[in-house]
């Protein structure tokens, strides 16, 4: 049997202020830092090392995977980078407030571009400052790869090669992996090993900060899988994801 795990970084400063945050690279805040502490803690105590890890190229998943090999003393191990672990892209949405743009659309249409399957946000323009075109980070992409929206669907066209050529060659060598990553880049993973339904996904909300555990089989198809830590707490933090495009009250 192997055991991956998937985190969602920490609370993140537009988490915080509950805006559309896509590509942009906004840092984790206090209570994030305390979330990515207390995972290592989990992780540490359950026994967990890995061997290998992989990240998106946002400093909010890079921060959290930093604090949670310091708080394991596993600093050391490498760490692999990908543009293709970053979170969804969500277009003309990014740094807008969730609330408003509900208050705007109607919760239904935030649902549908929170949550859907293969409904995108509205694009960016080319000329947009928001557009990830001019960032060193992406230069070595090709101009098609870099979004101007994204749906969930275009996010697992995004990672599933990452994951076939990169992540799951290691997990059959036995290599314990660790993938620090994001909500939405991680549902697509979730998605794609759980083999849930296009209608189902729109359920699916993961938690800032809680070790997600995954059991697999020598073909990579999961037995079971589980959050690390107190369930009462864990319900809360999916039901906080969740109600974010709703306002309060
Ligand atoms: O804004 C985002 O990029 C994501 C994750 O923070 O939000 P949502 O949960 O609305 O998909």
């Amino acid at each position: 049997m192997k055991k991956i795990v998937l985190l969602r970084h920490g609370e993140s400063t537009w988490n915080q202020e509950n805006r559309f945050t896509g590509w942009t690279d906004v840092d984790l805040t206090p209570t994030g830092i305390q979330e990515a502490q207390s995972a290592g803690q989990l992780l540490r105590e359950h026994g967990f090392t890995f061997d290998i890890a992989y990240t998106s190229v946002l400093k909010r998943a890079i921060r959290t995977l930093w604090i949670v090999l310091d708080e394991m003393d596993q600093m050391w191990i490498p760490i692999e980078h990908t543009w293709r672990l970053n979170e969804r892209h969500y277009g003309a949405l990014q740094g807008l407030n969730k609330i408003e743009i509900a208050t705007q659309y109607g919760d239904e249409q935030v649902l549908i571009w929170r949550r859907s399957y293969d409904v995108r946000p509205p694009a960016l323009n080319i000329d947009d400052q928001r557009y990830a075109g001019a960032d060193p980070r992406y230069k070595d992409l090709a101009r098609n790869d870099i979004p101007l929206t994204e749906c969930l669907k275009d996010t697992v066209t995004r990672f599933l090669p990452y994951w076939n050529t990169t992540i799951a060659p290691q997990i059959q060598t036995g290599k314990s992996v660790i993938i620090a990553a994001h909500g939405n880049s991680l549902r697509a993973l979730v998605k794609y090993l759980d083999n849930v339904s296009d209608n189902d996904i729109l359920n699916c909300n993961i938690p800032t900060g809680i070790p997600l555990v995954y059991e697999l089989d020598d073909n990579l198809k999961p037995i079971r899988n589980y959050y690390l830590g107190n369930p009462a707490a864990i319900h809360e933090a999916m039901k906080i994801v969740a109600n974010q495009g709703k306002p309060v009250g």
